[in-house]
């Protein structure tokens, strides 16, 4: 009788669930989710009792936790968007985190198998990433595949992946505008491939199904000032992945995308993601050439101190596209501040006493 294997990292990695609605996709995940502790942050009204299906292991945050665990910090923590969820990546106390939303549902492969969204993942951050010399058949280390010719062998031993940004069958993560001209397009193309997204580049971060080692890259995490009293909604993840791809970049490490896919059910509303978007879309074209020109100083060899970095470049060249950047750059030193509290290095005195955790 074949004894039964342990999941992949089932001590080593928690699930972060924004939510505003309920749990039951979880019953879609629970062959591939039920091993492993799950950080639910409720965002909206904390009165509102979100239940979560029996049998899984969890820890739960309402927005009256998050103020109770970082007192005045608790400013930094977005209220009613998902970039809330952060917060679950700071009280974590594992190596590698995936964050999925409550819509999004187990997709199936060419040959109709469901994908184990989460192993895929998992698969990606324990390989190699090849951000320094592109590699034409994909991911190297893959099973069936390698480094091609002219591939340098001095590269090839690769780079640690810091981040697995993980991909959506049927309601595509497409911006409002798009969404208005194109309200009936859904993705069907299954693209079996994973590629690390060269050094240089940036690329949109979508939160809806990404993984990442919380080690080497946790405190750029952050999601940013979004949702209610702030002037702009739904560019959390493309903030935090610009401000992590810049700093992955800088400390040699690689961040992936591709597989795994997942089935995302629900359109929001384009009209509701319009108002939420529209300073973002016009923001962007100056974000952008600021990323695309940050330097970081070889003093940055952590990424707190590269984080901090680029919060004082964000005052000083932001600040006069828009007063709110200002406000962003203080809430990314908070940020720090409160994961630096939160997570103190190992073998710390600590004097706080530590997340209260809300689980059964
Ligand atoms: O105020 C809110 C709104 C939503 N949530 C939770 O966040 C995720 C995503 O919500 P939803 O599926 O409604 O939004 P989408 O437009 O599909 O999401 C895309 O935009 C990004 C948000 O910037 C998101 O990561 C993308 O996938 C769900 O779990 C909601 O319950 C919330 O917590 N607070
Ligand atoms: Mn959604």
């Amino acid at each position: 009788m074949a004894t039964p294997t342990t999941p992949l990292l089932k001590d080593e990695l928690d699930i972060v669930i924004p939510t505003i609605r309920n749990l039951d996709f979880l019953e879609m995940w629970r062959p591939f989710f039920q091993p492993y502790h799950l950080i639910i942050v409720q965002d909206g009204d904390p009165t509102k009792v979100i239940k979560v299906p029996e049998g899984f292991d969890y820890e739960l945050y309402n927005r009256n936790d998050v103020n109770r665990i970082l007192g005045p910090k608790a400013s930094c923590i977005s209220f009613k968007d998902s970039a809330c969820r952060c917060f679950g990546y700071m009280v974590s106390k594992k190596k590698y985190i995936y964050t999925i939303d409550d819509d999004c549902f187990v997709a199936k492969d060419p040959s109709g198998k469901d994908i184990n969204a989460l192993e895929q993942h998992i698969k990606n951050l324990l390989s190699p990433s090849t951000p320094f010399f592109f590699n034409t058949l994909y991911d190297p280390y893959r099973e069936g595949a390698d480094f091609v010719r002219g591939y340098p062998f001095s590269l090839r031993e690769g780079a640690p992946t810091a981040v697995s940004h993980g991909l959506w069958l049927n309601i595509p993560d497409y911006d409002a505008p798009t969404q208005l001209v194109k309200p009936r397009e859904r993705n069907n193309r299954y693209v079996d491939a994973v590629l690390t997204i060269p050094k240089g580049t940036l690329f949109p971060m979508c939160g809806m199904n990404l993984a990442f080692d919380r080690e080497l890259i946790g405190p750029a995490m952050y999601f940013g000032l979004m949702g209610d009293g702030q002037p702009i909604g739904r560019y959390d993840d493309m903030w935090a992945g610009w401000c992590t791809k810049v700093i992955t970049d800088h400390l040699s490490l690689g961040i992936k995308t591709g597989l795994p896919y997942i089935w995302h059910s629900k359109a929001s509303n384009p009209f509701v993601n319009l108002k939420k978007e529209y300073n973002g879309i016009f923001w962007q074209e100056e974000l952008i050439p600021f990323f695309q020109s940050v330097t970081l100083s070889k003093e940055a060899t952590t990424v707190q101190k590269c984080y901090l970095e680029l919060a004082k470049q964000v005052r000083a060249k932001l600040g006069k596209v828009d007063g709110y950047f200002n406000k962003l750059a203080d809430a990314m030193v908070t940020w720090i501040e409160a994961w630096d509290e939160l997570n103190p290095p190992k073998g710390a005195i600590t004097t706080t006493n530590g997340p209260a955790l809300k689980s059964k």
